[in-house]
């Protein structure tokens, strides 16, 4: 784990010199002429994602609700000699996304992509969460996005230009427990992405979601170390990811080679999503024991 050139030292993932020399598959010019906002353009994902898709020539904008760090990211990038920027904005207002898309549409010159980055949840056992706790995810992650989400269409729709989304979500199919109120957030984002890529194909938006898996990134600071280990098993890769193998799946979907794609979920997480669970608490005792025989099934697990 190196320094990051904003001289914090990340926990977990990439940092700023890796994400300047990552190998794509991508070329320098993949983007370039295109204008990438990214909600949570400082984190790990959301960075990782704007790293990779300026390096490929696009003018990235960063947002996250944390100015500070919004502003040593960008001063990295731009140290590379790429072209980005940011304005700080809080995904659960929308008075401070329509402050944010005025500022892009006026100073920047408008919008090609967006990536919904911004999210996330705190790990819990469901029958535990206060309603500030599940508001709060509920509000981030599944309000947010679309408070963003509509905006962005709007805008597009009025400019009469083409758009291209893509939302970070969760697998949700299956084996991600710990987390209810995400699951139920990210499974309306996911069932929003559908309608919106039938409504919205004749303003021609395209709109997909992409399901990391176990990325390791700074929004892992939340879960227990001894959860996290069990992270690489999780998959029958039987390994964790980087954000970057994430942000080129971003960049597939956003970009033209996915322009016959809209309304897809793509899962990357190392096959996760057919294996078997995860747990971001710990498992309880319960699913630890052997299981009952039909002759044993009156007994106590
Ligand atoms: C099947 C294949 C899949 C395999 C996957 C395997 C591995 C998966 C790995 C784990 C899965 C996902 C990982 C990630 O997404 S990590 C990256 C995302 N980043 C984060 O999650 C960072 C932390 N989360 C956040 O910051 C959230 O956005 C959050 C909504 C929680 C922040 O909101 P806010 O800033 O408003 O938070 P507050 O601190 O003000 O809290 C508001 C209330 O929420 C409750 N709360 C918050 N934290 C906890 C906690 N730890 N425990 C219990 N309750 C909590 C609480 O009510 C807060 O109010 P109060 O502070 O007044 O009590
Ligand atoms: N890492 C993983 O293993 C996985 C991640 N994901 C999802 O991928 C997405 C990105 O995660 P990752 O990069 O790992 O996490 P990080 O925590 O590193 O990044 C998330 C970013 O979201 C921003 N954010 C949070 N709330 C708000 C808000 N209300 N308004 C604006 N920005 C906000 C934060 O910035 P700030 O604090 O400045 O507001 C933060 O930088 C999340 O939705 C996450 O849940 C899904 C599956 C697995």
């Amino acid at each position: 784990m190196a320094e990051t050139g904003s001289g914090q030292t990340p926990e977990f993932g990439l940092d700023d010199a890796d994400l300047a020399i990552e190998p794509t598959v991508f070329g320098p010019s993949a983007f370039a002429g295109k204008t990438v906002l990214i909600s949570g353009g400082a984190g790990g994902i959301g960075r990782a994602t704007a790293w990779l898709m300026a390096r490929c020539g696009a003018a990235v904008v960063l947002t996250g609700r944390d100015a500070a760090k919004l502003d040593a990211a960008v001063a990295t990038l731009r140290a590379a000699g790429l072209d980005a920027s940011a304005k700080p904005c809080n995904v659960r207002d929308p008075a401070s996304i329509a402050a944010l898309h005025d500022w892009i549409w006026d100073e920047v010159g408008g919008l090609d992509i967006l990536v919904n980055s911004a999210g996330g949840q705190f790990p819990q056992a469901a029958i535990d969460f206060s309603v500030k706790g599940w508001n709060a995810v509920i509000d981030t992650n599944l309000n947010g996005t679309w408070y963003m989400t509509q905006e962005a269409g709007r805008r597009w729709r009025d400019a009469g230009r083409p758009g291209s989304i893509v939302s970070i979500v969760v697998v949700t199919r299956q084996g991600l427990h710990g987390v209810a109120h995400s699951i139920a957030a990210r499974s309306g984002v996911i069932g929003l992405t559908q309608a919106l890529a039938v409504e919205w194909a004749p303003l021609n938006i395209r709109i997909n979601c992409v399901a990391p898996g176990s990325i390791e990134t700074p929004g892992w600071r939340v879960y227990d170390p001894s959860v996290i280990g069990a992270y690489p098993r999780s998959n029958p890769m039987m390994r964790t990811a980087t954000s970057w193998e994430v942000a080129e799946a971003c960049a597939y979907l956003s970009g033209d080679g996915a322009r016959y794609v809209t309304g897809e979920v793509l899962n990357v997480a190392g096959g996760g999503q057919l294996w078997g669970e995860t747990w971001t608490i710990p498992r309880p005792d319960y699913f630890n024991g052997p299981g009952r025989t039909l002759r044993q099934k009156d007994e106590t697990p």
